[in-house]
C-alpha cells in the first residue's frame, strides 16, 4: 500500500520534523518551564505570523475548489481571529509585553521566512500551494502539543498554548487539511513539496529564534 500523500511529505521533511516535535521548547513547556523571557519573545515573534498566517488562510478560502472546504477553512480563520488572538492579547497581559514592545521588536530571520513563504504560497493562487504552507503549520503544531503528557502546566500562558493546538477541534482541522492535500497536491507535486520542505525547516528555526537573544 503506498503511503498516503502527506506521509511522504513528512518523511520527506526529515531531520527537520523530528527535530521541531521534540525540541527545547517542547519538552519545557510540557514541563511548564518556559522561561518567561523566551516565552514573550516567542509570542510577539508568533503573533506576526498569525498576522500571515491569516492572509494565507484567506487564499486558501479564495482559491478552495469546493464550497464545503471553503466553510471550513472560513470556519477555521473565525477561530484563529477570535479565541487564538484572545490568547496573545491575555499572555502579552500576563507577561507585561507592552503594545510598544509588540510593536518596535523586530523581526527575527525565520519570522521574515515565514512571511515571504505566505506570501509567495499565497501569490501562486494555488489551492494545494497554500495547503502545503498551512499543513505544515498545523499538523506540525498538532504532533508536538499531542506529545505534551498531562497534567497540564499550571501557568495559563503555556497551558493554553498546549491546549489550543491539541482539541477535538484542532484535530478535526488538521485532519481536514491533510484530507484536501492528499486529494489536491499530488497533481503539482514538485511545487508542494517545496513549499513544505521550506516550511518545515522554519518551523524549525523558529523555536530555535525563542532562544536567541
Ligand atoms: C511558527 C508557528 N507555526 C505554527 C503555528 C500554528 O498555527 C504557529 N502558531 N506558529
Amino acid at each position: 500500500m503506498s503511503p498516503r500523500f502527506t506521509d511522504a511529505l513528512r518523511e520527506a521533511s526529515e531531520p527537520d520534523w523530528t527535530a521541531s516535535v521534540e525540541h527545547r521548547f517542547v519538552r519545557e513547556i510540557a514541563a511548564g518551564s518556559v522561561a518567561p523571557a523566551v516565552m514573550a519573545t516567542y509570542l510577539v515573534q508568533d503573533h506576526r505570523f498569525v498576522d500571515s498566517f491569516l492572509a494565507l488562510l484567506g487564499a486558501a478560502v479564495a482559491s478552495a475548489d469546493t464550497f464545503e472546504a471553503r466553510l471550513r477553512l472560513a470556519r477555521f480563520a473565525g477561530t484563529i481571529a477570535g479565541e487564538e488572538n484572545t490568547y496573545f492579547l491575555r499572555a502579552f497581559e500576563a507577561l507585561g509585553v507592552d503594545v510598544e514592545r509588540r510593536i518596535d521588536e523586530p523581526d527575527k530571520a525565520p519570522t521574515t521566512g515565514f512571511q515571504s513563504l505566505m506570501r509567495e504560497a499565497a501569490a501562486t493562487r494555488s489551492y494545494p500551494s497554500a495547503l502545503a504552507v498551512l499543513v505544515v503549520a498545523e499538523w506540525l503544531y498538532l504532533e508536538w502539543a499531542r506529545r505534551c503528557p498531562e497534567p497540564l502546566p499550571p501557568d495559563f500562558v503555556q497551558a493554553e498554548w498546549i491546549t489550543l493546538h491539541d482539541n477535538p477541534d484542532f484535530r478535526d482541522v488538521v485532519a481536514f487539511l491533510r484530507a484536501e492535500l492528499d486529494r489536491t497536491g499530488p497533481a503539482e507535486a514538485e511545487r508542494v513539496s517545496d513549499f513544505f520542505r521550506r516550511a518545515v525547516r522554519l518551523e524549525r528555526a523558529f523555536f530555535d529564534a525563542a532562544y536567541e537573544a
